[in-house]
């Protein structure tokens, strides 16, 4: 059977899209999800998203890595999905949609999207590290070398390692430019090498940084390999991280059929 897809990008970071609200995929093969991803064999992408109907809200998000794998929150995948209903004619300005860690509000304008991440209230400062989960857990680190760095290499050290081990985790590697904007390369996990940008990865950084008074700012300008992207929030009395929210553009790049 020929399967539609629509192909998107966000800082980089890409994703074959399927309008499955006939539910007509089959969520379990994860091999032809894999098949999908790949950049010799498929069509190419960091992770493969369905858009599905909600009884409540306006779509639901079900997130795919490369490896074929349903896995955790996708920041980036999330904005682009937004554009897919846009796209669609789902949705116009705001919407509301449900993904595996819960709600998500959102607003696109052209082709940027707004997209409100989850609230942060647990996080592990290290010695040479941070852990935090963003709706995908991720671990921070500091490396001044990061543009000759192997975050391919160290990354999957990371990863794979303890405490991580199997469930593993994203590594983020940081560089810090002004008070307010660092520089972020991610080894992700499922995509098992470095994307261009990863959306709860660099959530996780600028929470990372304000928790370790790395920045006095809550709103935070995050560069990453493919574009710019930007973080806000507030910190409630408590310490827990709140109205977080994740901005930058999501665009369409293709369509087909395979
Ligand atoms: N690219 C993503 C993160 C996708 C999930 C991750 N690979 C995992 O399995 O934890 C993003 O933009 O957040």
């Amino acid at each position: 059977m020929q399967q539609e897809f629509y192909k998107y990008q966000g800082t980089g970071n890409d994703f074959v899209m399927i309008d499955n609200r006939l539910q007509t995929f089959d969520k379990n093969n994860t091999k032809h999800i894999a098949f999908l991803c790949d950049r010799r064999f498929g069509i190419g992408a960091d992770g493969l998203i369905l858009l599905e109907n909600h009884d409540t809200y306006d779509f639901k998000m079900v997130y795919f890595n490369s490896d074929g794998n349903e896995s955790t929150m996708c920041g980036n995948g999330g904005r682009c999905l937004v554009a897919f209903a846009r796209d669609l004619g789902i949705i116009t300005k705001n919407t509301v949609f449900e993904a595996i860690d819960g709600l998500h509000h959102a607003a696109i304008t052209n082709d940027i999207v707004k997209l409100q991440m989850l609230d942060v209230d647990t996080i592990e400062k290290h010695e040479n590290h941070v852990f935090l989960n963003t709706g995908s857990p991720h671990h921070v680190e500091f490396k001044d070398n990061i543009e000759d760095f192997d975050i391919k290499t160290e990354g999957a050290k990371i990863r794979y390692g303890a405490p991580y081990n199997e469930a593993g985790s994203n590594v983020n590697f940081v560089k810090k430019l002004t008070n307010d904007t660092f520089t972020v390369r991610t080894y992700e996990r499922g995509v098992e090498d470095e994307t261009l940008s990863c959306g709860t990865g660099v959530t996780a950084v600028a929470i990372a940084m304000h928790a370790i008074n790395q920045t006095t700012s809550n709103n935070v300008n995050l560069n990453v390999q493919g574009g710019k992207l930007n973080v806000s929030f507030t910190k409630d009395t408590n310490g827990a991280y709140k109205n977080v929210w994740l901005v930058g553009p999501a665009n369409f790049v293709f369509k087909g059929t395979i």
